[in-house]
């Protein structure tokens, strides 16, 4: 008898009495006992173009990033042709051109569930199918490309 997947609680229904679970990192909610199958995680890949509203406007290729949101959304429109002509692939130019630390991976940011990622990058990547590339997502972080790749 496995307990609950993580992020899931059970709770009682104040009008019936009936048992209910709360996932309390997706706010959903449900008469099922939800099982492992249940809780979807994915993986992906991404190529992050900071600008000068990004949350946190450095990273480890520039320690003032003063580029503006439509210059980054430029580069990015850019980087996508590359990758989607065959030219490159995004683990590769994550490396050297994404200012997330996970640039050192070709931009791997491992498997994550529902609620760990800034939302408008969790719903980009639950999206894709595994091996799609998205299109330019904004993020307070700044402008990514997503590969999903699990
Ligand atoms: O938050 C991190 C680290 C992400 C990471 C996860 C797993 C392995 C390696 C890195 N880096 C931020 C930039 C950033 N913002 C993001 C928002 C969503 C997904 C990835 C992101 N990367 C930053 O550097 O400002």
């Amino acid at each position: 008898m496995s307990g609950l997947p993580p992020g899931w609680i059970e709770k009682t229904s104040n009008s019936t009495g009936k048992k209910y679970y709360y996932n309390t990192q997706t706010q959903q909610s449900q008469w099922e006992k939800p099982t492992d199958d249940d809780v979807k995680s994915v993986r992906a890949s991404h190529l992050l173009v900071k600008h000068n509203e990004s949350r946190r406007p450095a990273s480890w290729r520039q320690d003032k990033i003063t580029r503006s949101k439509d210059e980054a959304y430029e580069i990015i429109a850019g980087y996508r042709k590359r990758i989607t002509s065959g030219e490159i692939s995004l683990e590769d130019l994550a490396q050297t051109e994404s200012d997330c630390s996970s640039a050192k991976k070709g931009g791997d940011l491992g498997f994550f569930y529902p609620g760990q990622m800034q939302k408008p990058f969790e719903d980009a990547t639950f999206a894709l199918e595994v091996g799609e590339l998205s299109e330019a997502i904004s993020t307070d972080s700044g402008i990514h490309l997503i590969l999903r790749t699990g």
